[in-house]
């Protein structure tokens, strides 16, 4: 489901707004939840659920049968403890298991990226882009326009949907009504899985819908299909990850199976999508027969507080797992700030996380604070790590950060995101290139990736992706050094070696996987026989 983190400003958590991920935070994120409008100021769960009893034989044989599976599989979708339905695991499930696959229903432009200038039809972002001079829906090439796809989309769009007068044509509503236009062109048998899904009760305005309306004659039985889809999508949809380098728009999908899974900020699963957009479903960790299959609509290493509130203002939910539970988060202290009295050393936590108004005490003193200030505190401090421009990261002046040390612990999670857009940058920037940097700069993303390495092992989420993308960081600064003083790599060599095994293990298959998973695992993963100089020419190629 599509996501973003309910922040103040470019920082960070505050109920009632919202702005895009740091880099950071976005590579944390368990491919996921939706962006959507901000959540009114009552707390009440809104959302219908269903059973699946309540699913006619027939739209559960039409979801089996879109599933193409096999005779077996080892789920079921059953009543969830956690709500409405979930799916389980029928038999035991080993870590690293692929538990299923689903092929899209339909994808489309993520809604905060509908209004770039992208093709319709292959996602290509370019400003080469021009409109299609029957229906103006934006495509890139003469192939993109004569296909089947932009056809039957363009032909839709001219035979039903008429321009009022003085309608602006070249206006971004309609890409943006892309995804409502895909859905109304699916065939009945594929309309009818949409029956099983849970839907959002929630009867807020629908504001493309209504700038649809004010520029064409919609007929009405398409008015009430797409608010039906919007409470489809709203509940359901899936963040499909991309490819940076591949220049297309970042995509959402709607997945049949996958929308049953619930919500856990400890999730044991891990979603990898392939180049076609199916989605795949992973165990990180052993699942016992009957357990609850759960995946995690936000980033992972999202605070307590900023999880729940983004859950609540996308999915109307108020999560209440484990880790939102216990206000050190499994010992990470990912919310934590310092005291604010002077002089005292101790921390604020949250007294009772699961309650948004309750206060912080600290640890060492025992004062209390309102969490009305510790939200203002850590949306001030999110806001100026947010804008630091990582681009220019060694001159991030040990000031700035000196002087945020003095409100927050290393462990919180501003810092953590900080840590992860430097690891991401180091070693991958223009100019900044692996063999490029300095002794220090290696040995800074190297113990960068080991901190981050041990908050994601101590959350216990297993294999999850953002552990193997550390993994691959870490290898990558290890060969590095390796690399360079050829005499080190006997010391390093079954780090290196397993570092990019277990990367490998997690990543691959995913569309976002770093393009040289694939021949590092094969040069200087484990069982490699060439001699040390030739495994190392990948890395000088
Ligand atoms: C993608 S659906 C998951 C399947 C859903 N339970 C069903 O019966 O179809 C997402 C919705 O499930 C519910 N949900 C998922 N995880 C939850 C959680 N941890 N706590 C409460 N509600 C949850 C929320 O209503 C959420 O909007």
């Amino acid at each position: 489901m599509e996501q973003m983190r309910f922040i103040i400003s470019s920082g960070y958590f505050h109920i009632g707004s919202c702005t895009s991920m740091s880099a950071g935070l976005a590579a944390s994120v368990s491919r996921g939840a939706l962006l959507d409008p901000p959540c009114p100021a009552v707390f009440q769960h809104s959302i219908r659920s269903r059973d699946m009893a309540h699913s006619t034989a027939e739209e559960t044989a039409s979801l089996m049968e879109y599933l193409e599976e096999s005779a077996d599989p080892i789920w079921t979708i059953k009543q969830s403890p956690i709500s409405g339905r979930g799916l389980f695991a029928t038999q035991k499930i080993r870590n690293g298991t692929l538990i299923f696959k689903n092929k899209p229903l339909i994808i489309a432009a993520r809604a905060d990226r509908a209004g770039d200038t992208y093709c319709s039809v292959c996602y290509k972002i370019s400003d080469t882009c021009y409109n299609c001079e029957k229906c103006f829906l934006l495509i890139c090439s003469e192939g993109c326009k004569s296909s089947s796809e932009h056809n039957a989309e363009c032909n839709f769009i001219i035979n039903n949907w008429k321009p009022k007068s003085g309608c602006d044509k070249h206006s971004d509503i309609l890409k943006i009504m892309q995804i409502y236009l895909r859905f109304l062109l699916l065939p009945d048998k594929r309309k009818m899985l949409l029956s099983i899904l849970q839907k959002s009760t929630s009867d807020s305005k629908i504001a493309e819908l209504e700038l649809l309306c004010s520029r064409y004659e919609i007929p009405d039985k398409h008015i009430s299909f797409i608010k039906l889809i919007h409470s489809i999508i709203k509940i359901n949809s899936f963040r499909i990850a991309s490819n940076p380098d591949n220049n297309k728009i970042p995509l959402r999908g709607l997945y049949p199976l996958s929308a049953f899974l619930n919500h856990c900020c400890l999730p044991n699963t891990r979603n990898v999508f392939d180049t076609d957009y199916t989605m795949a479903v992973y165990a990180t960790k052993d699942i016992g027969i009957g357990e609850e299959i759960v995946t995690c609509y936000t980033g992972i290493l999202w605070c307590t507080p900023a999880r729940r509130c983004q859950l609540y203002k996308t999915k109307q939910f108020w999560c209440t797992c484990a880790r939102c539970k216990d206000n050190t988060e499994m010992g990470t202290k990912l919310s934590a700030l310092k005291c604010f009295k002077k002089e005292c050393v101790g921390i604020l936590l949250p007294m009772s996380p699961l309650d948004p108004r309750a206060e912080w005490s600290c640890d060492n003193c025992g004062s209390k604070f309102l969490p009305e200030k510790v939200n203002a505190i850590q949306s001030i401090l999110g806001s100026l790590v947010g804008s630091l421009d990582l681009d220019d990261q060694f001159r991030l002046e040990p000031a700035i950060l000196a002087r945020l040390a003095n409100f927050i612990p290393y462990t919180n999670h501003i810092f953590i995101d900080l840590r992860l857009r430097l690891v991401l940058k180091i070693g991958f920037t223009q100019g900044l290139k692996l063999t490029e940097l300095s002794e220090s700069r290696l040995a800074l993303k190297e113990s960068l990736c080991r901190g981050t390495l041990r908050t994601v092992a101590a959350l216990g989420v297993g294999d999850a992706h953002l552990r193997g993308l550390l993994l691959y960081h870490l290898h990558a600064a290890l060969a590095e050094r390796a690399r360079r003083s050829p005499d080190l790599y006997e010391e390093l060599k079954s780090e290196i070696e397993s570092t990019i095994e277990q990367a490998y293990y997690i990543l691959q298959g995913d569309i976002s996987a770093p393009p040289d998973l694939e021949l590092r695992r094969r040069y200087l993963g484990p069982g490699c026989d060439k001699p040390q100089e030739e495994r190392f020419f990948i890395l000088d190629a």
